[in-house]
């Protein structure tokens, strides 16, 4: 546990901090992952959608004005942007590529590392074809090796034969990372989900409620860009975070993304009446 981290409490007993945040907030900015958050996690990868209740409520956000909604995505930016219609900000593999104001950024060594990344990939399917179900997720930027549908006792060989390949082959330009069920490999530089959080946080006005909310290790570098300020919320379980709140599962997402919707726009727009108050009586 890092100094940062503790448990998250439940949702409900972080409501009224929330509150007082976006009480004192001129705006508000919404940050969501995809897997695990929006959609529940499921065997096969291609198969992942969001629940109804989240399409729908991340729809609503997403066409209202006084909300700034972004998808912050491990997943490769084209591949998330056809799962979840309607904000105006995605950032892909990580953070490694964001997707606003009609442009798309992409990290340059990120960009570099990419002929690098697919080499790799190809090796992999190739080390990994007799291991049952492992599947190799190629992102351009980055590449997942999953081993959810991978028979237990094979899982261990083939997570061995995934790192002996990295190390062999990836040298010191690449790194790998885990999430759930898997192991990823991606270009070996300092920038994470949080740094994509940053720069959106950074386009809008200062004083803006930042509310990020997401479920894996990668979600943890933006639950530290945004708390304490704003808020983070780890989806599952109760173990360590520096998010300080949480939430069961997807299903409870869909609740807080309504309760945001209504309660918490109009928090944030009758602060931002009070203070016009304020400027226009002095
Ligand atoms: O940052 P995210 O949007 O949460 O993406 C993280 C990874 O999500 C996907 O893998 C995870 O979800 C799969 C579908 O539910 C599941 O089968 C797998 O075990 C999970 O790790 C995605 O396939 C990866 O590319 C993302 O990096």
């Amino acid at each position: 546990m890092t100094a940062t981290e503790s448990p998250p409490r439940p949702f409900d007993e972080r409501r009224s901090q929330l509150r007082a945040t976006l009480e004192a907030a001129a705006g508000l900015v919404v940050c969501l992952d995809f897997d695990g958050t929006l959609a529940p996690i499921v065997d096969d990868p291609d198969t992942a959608v969001p629940t109804e209740r989240n399409r729908d409520a991340v729809a609503a956000l997403a066409d209202d004005p006084r909300v700034t909604t972004a998808i912050v995505s491990g997943r490769a930016l084209r591949d998330v942007r056809e799962r979840i219609d309607g904000p105006s900000i995605y950032a892909g593999n990580h953070g490694l590529e964001l997707a606003r104001k009609g442009t798309v950024a992409v990290h340059p060594i990120a960009r570099k590392r990419a002929a690098q990344i697919d080499r790799l990939c190809s090796i992999l399917e190739t080390a990994l074809r007799s291991v049952p179900n492992c599947r190799v997720e190629n992102k351009r930027l980055t590449g997942t090796i999953h081993f959810r549908s991978v028979p237990a006792a094979a899982e261990p060989i083939a997570r061995r034969i995934t790192r002996e390949v990295v190390d062999r082959f990836g040298g010191d330009a690449l790194a790998l990372s885990t999430g759930k069920r898997i192991l990823e490999i991606g270009p070996n530089v300092r920038w994470g989900k949080g740094n994509a959080v940053e720069l959106i946080a950074a386009d809008e006005p200062p004083e803006t409620a930042v509310v990020y909310i997401g479920d894996d290790v990668t979600d943890e570098s933006a639950f530290r860009a945004v708390e304490p300020d704003g808020t983070g919320i780890r989806v599952g379980g109760d173990s360590p975070s520096s998010a300080s709140c949480r939430v069961e599962s997807p299903a409870a997402v869909a609740s807080v993304l309504s309760w945001l919707g209504s309660t918490g726009t109009e928090l944030v727009a009758r602060s931002g009446r009070s203070r016009s108050t304020c400027l226009e009586t002095q």
